[in-house]
């Protein structure tokens, strides 16, 4: 696993997210859904846990965003494919926010961009882990065919938990 340079994580373990708009792929309630799964994947982890706002400001902000609409953070996307999302280290303002290419077909299958898989992974990023160089950990950084099942690899747990520490009921 890696961390990003001065090691930024949270020093609350109680984070605020909010889902600032939405995309036309999928209808709210599975966004909704897809999010809090990602999020779970790494509270189940850690002592860290997350609380939904429907209004103004909040740790992780996630926004869907489509080339050129240079979402006010300046990097534009890039279209289908290519890169499918990114998100900001632990800090203030943009710190821990996550955008997602609405270029992107988004989806709750293996067909499409899985919206849980990519959350999970911005997720990670949001929280503090950089870029794993195990193929088959959630924090690699190319898009792979997904296990539902099996998201993360035990380099994702080491590392979350090298920041976090364990879950308190573990
Ligand atoms: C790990 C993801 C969930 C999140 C990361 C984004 S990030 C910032 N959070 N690490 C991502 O989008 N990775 C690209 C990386 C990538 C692969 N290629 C690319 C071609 C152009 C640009 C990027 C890529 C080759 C062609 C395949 C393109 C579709 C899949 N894209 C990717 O896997
Ligand atoms: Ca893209
Ligand atoms: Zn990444």
């Amino acid at each position: 696993f890696s961390t990003f340079a001065g090691e930024p994580k949270w020093t609350k373990q109680v984070l605020t997210y909010r889902i600032v708009n939405y995309t036309p792929d999928l209808r709210p309630a599975e966004v909704n859904a897809a999010i809090k799964k990602a999020l779970s994947v790494w509270s189940s982890v850690t002592p860290l846990r997350f609380i939904k706002k429907d209004r103004g400001d909040a740790d992780i902000k996630i926004s869907f965003a489509a080339r050129g609409k240079s979402h006010n953070d300046f990097i534009p996307f890039d279209g289908p494919g290519g890169s499918l999302a990114h998100a900001y280290a632990p800090g203030k303002d943009f710190g821990g926010d996550a955008h997602f290419d609405e270029d992107e077909t988004w989806t709750q299958s293996t067909k499409g961009t899985n919206l849980f898989y990519v959350a999970a992974h911005e997720f990670g990023h949001s929280l503090g882990l950089a870029h794993s160089k195990h193929p088959d950990a959630l924090m690699y950084p190319v898009y792979r065919k997904f296990d539902p099942s099996v998201l993360l690899h035990q380099d994702d747990i080491t590392g979350i938990q090298y920041l976090y520490g364990p879950s308190p009921n573990s």
